[in-house]
């Protein structure tokens, strides 16, 4: 019998594939609007201290690759095509889904590489894909988040353990787990978005599996608007859990990414350490899911659950 075919369309940020795109990039980030010259310099520079363009395009690239592999050899009845579609840049979601249409694909799931739930980022993927399907007659089924997947839990618990076990016994004893996601501005909160609740909810799963009871939320990566933005942030977070708990090993964990890039090279790697630095206190970062392989076999499992809600 031939195999019913499915499209998954893997959504993400996006980032810039060479130097040139930082530009129109983040053009497309402001709604149109260009970046003054010294805003639009500062990524520039950002983007060179971690080795001048981002790994994201390369690893986003090998996530939906492996992905489509695992969720293939995983089932006979189904045949699942991948897409990429991504917020700020080429191929935008939109291009995904115009690409299914013309595959002659009906039915698709999506899936944002963003464990956590808000009506800023995963609602506003998922909205545009949608937008997007209808024109077409296709339908999709979104995945809304999956921030307590048992399998997400027990990856970013095995990473944290493998740092603890990496440390002095005078280290871990005075060690604590920052927890984070990239910030959003508090008016979020109003309509009751459940973001925080998320994290903090990754947050106490990693605490049970690990049984590392000392640890912090914190958000990162705040942005440069006049708004208040959720806090605290990390770096401030780091400074007061320095002087008022006496914690001299900070282990960052920024569960809200799932892969080596901007954020976590250049705002933990970077600016983390430095307040580290400057403390004299340890700083550790557990390895990024990226391609690992029990994180892709997590992720298929949510996208195959999605997709049998379907077909019920
Ligand atoms: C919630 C969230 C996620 C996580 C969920 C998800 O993944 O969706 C995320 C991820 C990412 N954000 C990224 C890059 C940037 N985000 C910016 C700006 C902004 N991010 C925002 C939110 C988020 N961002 C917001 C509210 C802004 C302010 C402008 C606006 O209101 O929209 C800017 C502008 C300059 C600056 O502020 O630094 C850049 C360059 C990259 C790529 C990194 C790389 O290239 O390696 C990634 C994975
Ligand atoms: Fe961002």
């Amino acid at each position: 019998m031939e195999k019913k075919k499915m499209g998954l369309i893997v959504m993400a940020y996006g980032t810039p594939n060479k130097e040139e795109d930082i530009l129109p990039y983040y053009t497309h980030i402001r709604h149109g609007r260009k970046p003054s010259e010294e805003a639009l310099q500062d990524l520039k520079d950002r983007y060179k201290a971690i080795g001048g363009i981002s790994p994201l395009a390369r690893i986003t690239q090998e996530q939906a690759k492996a992905l489509e592999v695992n969720l293939n050899a995983s089932q006979d009845e189904v045949e699942y095509s991948v897409y990429i579609g991504l917020k700020h840049i080429a191929p935008f979601i939109e291009d995904a889904v115009q690409q299914m249409a013309e595959d002659g694909i009906k039915e698709a799931v999506s899936l944002v590489l963003a464990p956590h739930y808000s009506t800023f980022s995963v609602k506003s993927y998922n909205t545009r894909a949608n937008d997007e399907a209808e024109k077409y007659g296709i339908t999709i089924e979104s995945v809304e988040s999956w921030y307590d997947e048992p399998g997400f839990i027990e990856h970013w618990s095995n990473q944290i353990n493998a740092v603890y076990d990496e440390m002095s016994a005078e280290e871990r004893e005075k060690a604590v787990l920052v927890v984070s996601a990239h910030s959003l501005p508090e008016k979020i909160l109003q309509n009751g978005d459940p973001y925080p609740d998320q994290l903090k909810e990754t947050a106490r799963l990693i605490s049970e599996k690990t049984g590392i009871k000392d640890y912090a939320i914190g958000w990162q990566s705040e942005g440069n608007t006049p708004d208040p933005w959720l806090g605290p942030d990390v770096q401030d977070l780091t400074r007061d859990l320095y002087e008022q708990k006496g914690y001299r090993t900070f282990v960052y964990a920024p569960v809200g990414f799932i892969a080596d890039h901007l954020e976590v090279l250049y705002d933990n790697d970077y600016e983390c350490k430095v307040v580290c630095d400057e403390l004299g206190a340890n700083y550790y970062r557990p390895e990024m899911p990226n391609v690992h392989p029990d994180f892709i076999a997590t992720l298929s499992n949510v996208v195959l659950q999605k997709a049998k809600s379907e077909v019920r």
